[in-house]
């Protein structure tokens, strides 16, 4: 018979209190850091124009992004790269050029097709040519380069094995740690398609520096910039740790995860623009609000109670509806309903548009979602990993911040793309899915150890008979085939046919984030987030408190 509720998570009590939040102080929000910072963007944009060089150009490109520094050159790399787009010459024999210039033409939306790289392949079509084995920088970006595939997509599938293949041999033969094999191990780890931004920044500075033909000039601005931003993060960490306090949750509700600058974190990789500072903050909150009611189903709620507080949401109307909850769900019922209402008042005013209704919805199938989970656990209940992942890609609650984050980053609202948004279209299921399946292979250990329902980890083994590394095998391999339709969707969104887009830049890019951003917090399998592991609580530091020297 399973315990009913009030378990404990074994979460320890927040790293950094409040006091410590509210006295943070940055010499970076001075104008003169700004005004110096912008003498480095144009230095570093004439190099960009200037670069005569095709393959130098898009070494800059990609240095800039990974620097987390390219926000500020969008306008100079889209002309080039559409430049190049429009005269792209397919006969390139070089495997170096042809793999990088591919992948960034897909990540800014331009459709080239993998038949580029049919030049590569030998006189059967049917793989590489084995010529290319030495090619080891080739082969690295045609690793990268592979990433960006979508169904069906058969070349690409072969790229990826293939250069595996000999980029893993290159380590095995050869173990000096020069830039280059660093690379392969930080590339066979995490592709560079599926890394965040800012949160990696600093690692990769540091990494840049070790470079010996790096440009000193792009170094500086990256470094600047990164304590620049910094002070803004602290500003909006700052905001989002007041309402954290006026909520009272993590003082009412004590068995609760108490990770607001955690949740922040999470923004920092999912919203990567800086004139964006509203919608982390706003998604800070719900990354909170959802943490709280994740634990309320997960950990403490007995079944009757988790029944009332579903009805309660699903019925909405803010009286009636919290009367009967105990007092600990009158609090989470009413900082939801204050929230998404305050949110839906800032889209009716900004934009003309009633959100609240579609708002509503998708935290009524989160709770609903929520209870299925909770039903199961109680019952005793072992779903099979389809039954579990048809109600689990909800459960994860990527759901409710994505619908938040369309009105938000969606100037003028159109009822299509509301309906795609809510119908949960395709590219939504699959960050979804991502986000679910990365936490799974971070946090589902600990959770059913304490008592949870089994995750899609244990829902493999108990029917397959599996090993849990099979099972890890196995959830990697459905989150890769997940990027395939996230990366196909990815492509139709940016399609330049003149069919209306349906979702905007910002938002796609925000979706996508997403699934990086969870494959970043679970990086290497382990929790990010609720245990505070050390090498992401390092990154954490580094981003939001530690000034760049
Ligand atoms: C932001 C989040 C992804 C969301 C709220 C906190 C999380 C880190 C995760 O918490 P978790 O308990 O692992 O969710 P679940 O496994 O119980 O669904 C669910
Ligand atoms: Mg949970
Ligand atoms: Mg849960
Ligand atoms: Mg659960
Ligand atoms: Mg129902
Ligand atoms: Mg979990």
């Amino acid at each position: 018979q399973t315990q009913t509720g009030r378990r404990s998570g074994g979460y320890q009590p927040a790293l950094w209190d409040f006091d410590s939040i509210q006295s943070l102080h940055n010499q970076y929000k001075e104008e003169v850091h700004r005004t110096r910072a912008q003498g480095l963007i144009d230095q570093v944009k004439m190099l960009l124009v200037e670069e005569m060089d095709h393959v130098g150009r898009l070494e800059l490109i990609d240095e800039l992004h990974m620097l987390g520094i390219s926000c500020h050159f969008e306008k100079e790399i889209i002309q080039i790269l559409n430049s190049i787009y429009l005269n792209y010459e397919t006969d390139q024999r070089d495997l170096y050029s042809t793999s990088l210039g591919f992948r960034l033409l897909r990540q800014y939306g331009f459709s080239v097709s993998q038949e580029v790289f049919d030049c590569f392949k030998n006189d059967e079509g049917s793989g590489f040519m084995p010529s290319l084995a030495q090619d080891i920088k080739g082969l690295l970006q045609l690793y990268e380069a592979s990433f960006l595939l979508t169904h069906g997509e058969n070349t690409l599938e072969l790229a990826r094995e293939f250069a595996i293949k000999f980029l893993q041999k290159k380590l095995d033969d050869d173990d000096d740690d020069d830039y280059l094999v660093s690379s392969i191990w930080h590339a066979l780890e995490f592709p560079s398609h599926w890394r965040v931004q800012m949160p990696n920044a600093r690692s990769c500075i540091d990494a840049c520096k070790r470079r010996p033909d790096m440009n000193p000039i792009v170094v500086e601005l990256a470094k600047l910039d990164i304590n620049i931003v910094q002070a803004q993060f602290q500003d909006e960490l700052k905001e989002t740790s007041r309402w954290w306090e006026s909520t009272c949750l993590v003082q009412k509700l004590p068995f609760v995860r108490d990770r607001i600058v955690e949740c922040y974190l999470w923004t920092t990789g999912v919203i990567q623009r800086r004139e964006h500072g509203y919608e982390r903050i706003m998604l800070t909150k719900i990354n909170a609000l959802v943490t709280t009611i994740d634990d309320v189903f997960d950990i403490y709620g007995t079944v009757e109670e988790l029944h009332q507080f579903t009805n309660a949401i699903q019925s909405w109307d803010d009286i009636e509806s919290m009367k009967q909850l105990p007092s600990y769900m009158q609090l989470c019922y009413l900082a939801l309903y204050n929230f998404v209402n305050e949110m839906g008042y800032a889209t009716l005013v900004e934009k003309g548009f009633n959100s609240i209704p579609y708002l509503r919805k998708t935290w009524v199938d989160l709770v609903e979602a929520y209870l299925i989970e909770a039903k199961w656990y109680y019952s005793g209940h072992k779903p099979t990993l389809e039954e579990y992942m048809n109600n689990a890609w909800i459960s994860i609650g990527g759901v409710p911040i994505l619908s938040h984050i369309f009105f938000r980053l969606t100037d003028s609202i159109e009822k299509e793309g509301v309906e795609s948004m809510h119908k949960y279209h395709d590219i939504i299921r699959a960050s979804c899915t991502i986000l679910r399946l990365a936490d799974d292979m971070g946090t589902s250990l600990d959770e059913v150890e304490r008592g949870d329902v089994p995750k899609s980890i244990q829902c493999y083994m108990n029917k397959k008979n599996a090993s849990e590394e099979e099972a890890r095998e196995h959830v990697r391999s459905v989150m890769a085939e997940a990027w395939k339709t996230m990366n196909g969707e990815m492509m139709r969104a940016a399609a330049d046919d003149d069919s209306p887009l349906i979702f905007s830049k910002y938002f796609v890019e925000a979706v996508a984030n997403l699934a990086r951003m969870a494959q970043f917090i679970y990086q290497d399998g382990s929790d990010g987030f609720g245990m505070q592991h050390s090498k992401v609580n390092k990154l954490l530091r580094g981003l939001l408190f530690d000034r760049y020297a």
